[in-house]
């Protein structure tokens, strides 16, 4: 079993545009990742995204009947950014490329090339 990373921003707390952006996020670590296998997914969201479940977005639109999944809010600190989405997928995969999209890449910078 392997665990991949991944996270991304939004701009605004509305539910097409956290639609998309999860959406996003999904669609890309699983183009970047040969997952044979999902377990679970945990996604914890920061305490201004209110609008929309991102985990009731990916269980409707991928199939992910069967896999275990939970939404939880991020921990707060001084410096913590808003209007993040972070994933972590537990699978059974070839690679665990970690995938950080628009403002989130700021999160990660060593994994910046
Ligand atoms: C830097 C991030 O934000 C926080 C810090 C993490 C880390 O240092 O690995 C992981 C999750 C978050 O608590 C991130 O999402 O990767």
């Amino acid at each position: 079993m392997i665990a991949i990373r991944g996270a991304t921003s939004i701009e605004k707390n509305e539910s097409k545009h956290i639609k998309e952006k999860t959406i996003e996020l999904y669609d890309k670590i699983m183009k970047e990742n040969d997952i044979k296998k999902i377990l679970s997914i945990i996604v914890s969201v920061t305490s201004d995204i209110t609008e929309i479940n991102p985990v009731t977005i990916i269980r409707e639109n991928f199939k992910l009947k069967k896999v275990a999944l939970l939404c939880v809010q991020e921990a707060q600190f001084k410096n913590s950014k808003n209007g993040i989405i972070r994933f972590l997928i537990h699978c059974e995969s070839n690679t665990n490329n970690f995938v950080f999209l628009h403002d989130a890449r700021e999160l990660r910078p060593d994994l910046e090339e």
